[in-house]
Formats: C-alpha cells, sequence, structure tokens
C-alpha cells in the first residue's frame, strides 16, 4: 500500500485534494479526517499539516506528499522532487518599510521575522549578513508595526498584504514556490509511486491544454494544421460534405483564443474548445 501526505488545511490543501480527485483517487469524506483509505488504487492518503510533509517524507514514514516548495526547503527534510504541480505559487521575499531603497546587505544587525527561519538563515549566510531571526507562526507582516522586528521574509503571492502594510519586497526572491509532489532524497522509482506521479502529470498537462475541434475545407487544411499542429499531429477526419474535413487537435490552454481567432480568418467554421481533464502522453 503506497502511503501519501496531503495538506490537510491551508493555501494548498483544496487544490491537492482537487487534483488527486481529478486523477482518480479516492476523496476525503470529511474535512476533519486525517486519512482515507483507497483500496481500489491501493494508496492510503494522510492528511497533515504541510509544514509537516517534508519531515514525514525525508524520514520515509510516507512515500510520497504533497507541499509546497519552500516549505520542504525550510523543514531541512531529505527529500527531492519528483513532479511540479502547478498551483500554490507564490515568491518568498524579504519586506521592509516603504519609502527608502532596500537591498539585502541593509539587514545586517537587524531583527528579522519570518515563518520560515531555516530558509532565511542560510539565504542570509549566502548574502554574508548577520540578522537575528524572529520565528513566528503567521501574520508576519504586522510584526514590524507592533515592534518586534525592522524587516521580514514571508510568501508573497498577489502582494495585497505586503501593500496593506505599506510594506516593499526587495532583493531576489529567496525562493519561487509551487506545490510540490516529494519522495525521499535518493529513494528508487517503484510501480505505485510511478503510477501516481504520472496520474498527477496527466492532471496537470491536461489543465494547461485544451482540446480544438473545428471544420475546414480541404482546400484549407495544410494553412490550419500549420496553426494547431497538434503535440504529435493532428486528427484529421472526412465529412459528409467531401470538400470538407473535421480537425481535432490540442492547443496550449494560454493560446486558445488566438489560435480561434486565426483558425476562424483562415476560413474554418464551427471551431469548439473544451476542457481535458486528464491524460497521459
Ligand atoms: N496566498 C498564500 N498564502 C500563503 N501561502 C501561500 C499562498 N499562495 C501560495 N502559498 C503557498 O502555500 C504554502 C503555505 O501553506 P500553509 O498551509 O502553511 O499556508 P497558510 O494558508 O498560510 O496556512 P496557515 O494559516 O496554517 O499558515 C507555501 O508553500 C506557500 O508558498
Ligand atoms: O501576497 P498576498 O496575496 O497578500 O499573499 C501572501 C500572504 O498570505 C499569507 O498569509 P495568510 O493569509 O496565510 O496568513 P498567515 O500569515 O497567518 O499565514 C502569507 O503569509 C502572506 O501574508
Ligand atoms: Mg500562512
Amino acid at each position: 500500500m503506497l502511503r501519501v501526505a496531503v495538506p490537510n488545511k491551508g493555501a494548498l490543501a483544496a487544490a491537492a485534494t482537487e487534483m488527486l480527485g481529478e486523477a482518480g483517487y479516492r476523496k476525503r469524506h470529511e474535512a476533519r479526517d486525517l486519512t482515507v483509505l483507497d483500496t481500489v488504487n491501493e494508496v492510503e492518503f494522510f492528511f497533515l499539516r504541510p509544514k509537516d510533509i517534508a519531515i514525514y517524507v525525508g524520514s520515509g514514514e510516507l512515500d510520497l506528499g504533497i507541499t509546497g516548495r519552500d516549505l520542504a526547503l525550510d523543514s531541512g527534510a531529505p527529500v527531492e522532487e519528483i513532479l511540479g504541480l502547478g498551483f500554490g505559487g507564490s515568491t518568498f521575499r524579504y519586506a521592509a518599510p516603504a519609502g527608502r531603497e532596500w537591498r539585502a546587505e541593509d539587514l545586517q544587525g537587524k531583527r528579522l521575522a519570518t515563518s520560515y527561519p531555516r530558509l532565511v538563515r542560510e539565504n542570509l549566510k549566502q548574502h554574508g549578513v548577520e540578522a537575528e531571526v524572529i520565528r513566528l507562526d503567521g501574520a508576519v507582516e504586522i510584526s514590524i508595526q507592533l515592534g518586534v522586528a525592522d524587516a521580514i521574509a514571508d510568501v508573497v503571492e498577489s502582494g495585497r498584504s505586503l501593500r496593506q502594510h505599506n510594506l516593499v519586497a526587495f532583493g531576489d526572491p529567496i525562493c519561487v514556490s509551487e506545490a510540490v509532489l516529494l519522495q525521499r532524497a535518493g529513494t528508487e522509482h517503484t510501480r505505485p509511486k510511478d503510477q501516481l506521479k504520472a496520474r498527477l502529470q496527466g492532471v496537470v498537462f491536461a489543465q494547461h491544454y485544451m482540446m480544438l475541434d473545428y471544420d475546414c475545407p480541404r482546400s484549407l487544411l495544410d494553412a490550419a494544421i500549420a496553426i494547431t499542429p497538434g503535440l504529435e499531429s493532428p486528427t484529421v477526419a472526412p465529412l459528409a460534405d467531401a470538400d470538407w474535413v473535421a480537425v481535432r487537435a490540442m492547443v496550449p490552454r494560454k493560446e486558445v483564443n488566438r489560435i480561434m481567432d486565426e483558425l476562424a480568418e483562415t476560413g474554418a467554421k464551427a471551431v469548439l474548445a473544451s476542457d481535458i481533464r486528464a491524460c497521459r502522453l
């Protein structure tokens, strides 16, 4: 039985559960359930605090885990990423009161509040900066206002929290993060692990692509195929009207509207875009 850790709450929990559901795994009934046994797929899911997940996976107690790259790095646990999951994107950055230019070197001798002390200490070391790191559990942005810190290092997603507290981010991002699938560093491939990875990869991939279907005059087929070459080669099927064909091809989701415009201009008709739920390539 494969043992897999999943965030039980917080910023990653809903998307992780959703993705596993799309990949065909059993969902938990109650948000408070801490384990789910999926006997059909022979996987047991453990719903744990995202901060703790790399520790369980790194110790070898659990085979795989989903958590944030930044959290995994901060744990210091011996884990390795086997797949980026494309959600929970953020940067981890230094920030300080607006109104002056800040550089990482300006943190020398300052008090720096963060929920990710290991990640910050390692980054300060790389800059040759000595600062007092104050570990807080959350709401880090307010610590400067409350007088316990001079600067912070925190997760930035939209930047709204920083703006609300009149803080500006500075320096290169300490970490560019997303949700990742982890295993203990150096462990071998196994069939059950590879299968779960392939299923999640299928969902991640499906989210980045759409399926386009359209009808096209046979005389314009080459031009249409140049616009939608597909991953390998598009499917072209005959229609009842011998002068027309039906075409089906995968296209990147981000480009779907531009591609539909181009197809319509070229002379394609009935251009339909649809979501792909999962795939194996
Ligand atoms: N807006 C966001 N706020 C917090 N974390 C985010 C955000 N966007 C992405 N993340 C990522 O989610 C992970 C943090 O998850 P966690 O569950 O600890 O967050 P949280 O919602 O702040 O939970 P908690 O309230 O327990 O602190 C990190 O990998 C972080 O990079
Ligand atoms: O750039 P933004 O879109 O504003 O998002 C980033 C903020 O969201 C998170 O806080 P959260 O709401 O999880 O509260 P917490 O600090 O108590 O964890 C994170 O710690 C930042 O404070
Ligand atoms: Mg938080």
